[in-house]
């Protein structure tokens, strides 16, 4: 991947965005009244490659707030109006900071309070422009400040949010206080994504992201190690060489009528490029599964002592159990999975059979290991993290998903992979991955059963392959959602791992 590509997918906090920003503007190569003025241009060109019908002149409210963030919206509000369009300017309240009144000061028209505003202000089809709060936003919206959002929004207008739909939390993707917020039809924000508008309601409440650059790529160290968007990866293509050296997967799958889950994610480890992959089953499971499989190969493993039998081949170099597995089962085996210290992903009854006991998985876990939970197993093995998650958001910056996952990784010693719309991935040591399958990348037919059970898969067959945990975890999770917007309406799991070979094909693999 170049370093431009993996730029474009490093994901800031608004503290980093805040260091970036300051380290450019204290290097004295550039004011913060010049970032202001990019970034309207940008909030300008964004909309007009968007929406090419705005070449020609309409109606927009621009809502000022009195930071920076209005300060945006005063130069979009000039330059809309040097292009002819009829402004409403409305501000909550006077810019407060220099590079706010400077731009406030070049706006020649007439200044309304939010409360002025009316039905009559927003024909359909006109534009209102939000630049109330960006990543300045403490606390929620008051009732009076939300209102011309909602009226805008019920009006039929779109709502183009400057930075971050105000009320978002630019940290957590979370709305403050719970307000119903209308959704934005176009954010654009600067220089890079935020976390907020990714994660939790963020991903839908931004409509279509665009991100301008405005100059501060050069001071992008002042932001330490950011998050990442997932992504395709150039170990993704396959090199040559004999089937051994792509890996032998081992999924270990549950009883008699159990077997659906583990078939899936036998299949998508072979299908994402495993060498090998075996399923390893009760024996009383083996006519089920010998009928069902073809070239995952299939051996008998009854409990804990015939694992360890199995495991005696050291060709077995990942292991993926959980689907289908059965909690007893789950309890018998997880132990030897560990404790043979391989690459290993633990999903579905693999986390559940610890509900009473994290604490004891916590303690076998190691860093080769991957955890894949989805909400509820997440809140069985991080009781108090979820809480935190399901609390209401009063303050800014507000505890994300992407925080949950972090303390996750770390308390666990490995690498968790928090499910969701908004997939968040983190290894112990703070590194971490967004798969944000939200906005233009939403994949809402991956909501399916089974579909899990083919992530699980994929990241096996990765670790497999030889992939770092956390690449594992993160490259599996933007493939399968890449599957799932590549197949798009009607898809059943049985379809993700078919799907594999058009993606890898796509990527030039
Ligand atoms: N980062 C960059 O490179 C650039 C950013 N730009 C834009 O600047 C904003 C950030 O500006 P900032 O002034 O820091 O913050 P805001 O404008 O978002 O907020 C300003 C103040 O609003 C107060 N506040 C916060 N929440 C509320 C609320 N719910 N109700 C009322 N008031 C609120 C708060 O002050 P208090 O003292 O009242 O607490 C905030 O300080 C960024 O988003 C970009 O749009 C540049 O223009 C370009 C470069
Ligand atoms: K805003």
């Amino acid at each position: 991947m170049c370093d431009e590509a993996a730029q474009r997918r490093e994901i800031l906090t608004t503290r980093q965005m805040r260091a970036v920003e300051g380290a450019a503007i204290g290097s004295g190569s550039v004011t913060g009244s010049a970032l202001m003025e990019r970034a309207g241009a940008g909030v300008l060109c964004e909309m007009l490659a968007l929406w090419p019908e705005f070449e020609r002149p309409g109606h927009a409210v621009i809502l000022c707030g009195p930071g920076n963030n209005g300060g945006d919206g005063y130069v979009v509000a000039r330059l809309l109006a040097e292009r002819g369009w009829q402004v409403r300017l409305a501000a909550l309240a006077p810019p407060a900071t220099p590079d706010a009144q400077v731009a406030a000061a070049c706006w020649q028209g007439a200044v309304a309070t939010l409360s002025d505003l009316g039905p009559e202000d927003f024909p359909p089809g006109s534009l209102c422009i939000d630049a109330l709060f960006g990543t300045g936003l403490v606390r929620p919206l008051a009732p009076g400040i939300a209102a011309p959002l909602r009226l805008a929004a019920a009006q039929g207008c779109r709502i183009v949010a400057i930075d971050i739909l105000s009320g978002l939390c630019a940290d957590s993707g979370r709305v403050l206080g719970g307000l119903d917020l209308p959704r934005a039809a176009l954010t654009v924000s600067f220089q890079r994504a935020k976390l907020g508008h990714v994660l939790a309601q963020g991903g839908n409440l931004s409509g279509v992201l665009r991100i301008v650059d405005i100059g501060i790529d050069g001071w992008m160290a002042a932001a330490g190690v950011p998050a990442r968007f997932a992504g395709p990866v150039p170990a993704l293509a396959k090199r040559a060489g004999h089937k051994y050296d792509h890996g032998h997967a081992l999924v270990l799958g549950g009883g008699p009528g159990q077997g659906g889950a583990a078939r899936l994610t036998a299949r998508a480890a072979l299908r994402i490029g495993a060498g090998l992959v075996t399923l390893a089953c009760p024996p009383e499971a083996l006519p089920e599964n010998a009928a069902r499989l073809d070239a995952v190969m299939l051996r008998p493993v009854a409990d804990r002592a015939g694992l360890e039998h199995l495991l005696e081949n050291p060709r077995f170099n990942a292991l993926g159990l959980g689907p289908g597995l059965g909690l007893d089962r789950a309890r018998d085996l997880v132990p030897a999975v560990l404790a043979s210290g391989r690459a290993a992903l633990l999903d579905a009854d693999a986390l559940t059979a610890f509900a009473d006991a994290p604490e004891a998985l916590f303690a076998a876990l190691h860093p080769g290991a991957v955890l894949t939970p989805h909400g509820g197993e997440f809140a069985r093995l991080f009781p108090d993290l979820a809480q935190r998650l399901a609390t209401p958001a009063e303050t800014g910056p507000a505890f994300s998903r992407l925080d949950a996952a972090r303390q996750a990784a770390e308390r666990a010693g490995c690498v968790v992979l928090l499910k969701g719309p908004d997939t968040v991935i983190a290894a112990p040591g703070g590194e971490a991955r967004v798969a944000a399958a939200v906005g233009e990348a939403q994949a809402p037919w991956l909501a399916t059963a089974g579909a899990g059970d083919v992530l699980s898969g994929i990241v096996t067959g990765l670790l497999a392959r030889g992939f770092a945990p956390l690449e594992a975890a993160a490259t599996g999770a933007w493939l399968h959602a890449e599957a799932a917007r590549d197949f798009g309406p009607g898809l059943i799991a049985e379809d993700l791992p078919e799907r594999i070979p058009a993606v890898l094909r796509a990527l030039g693999c």
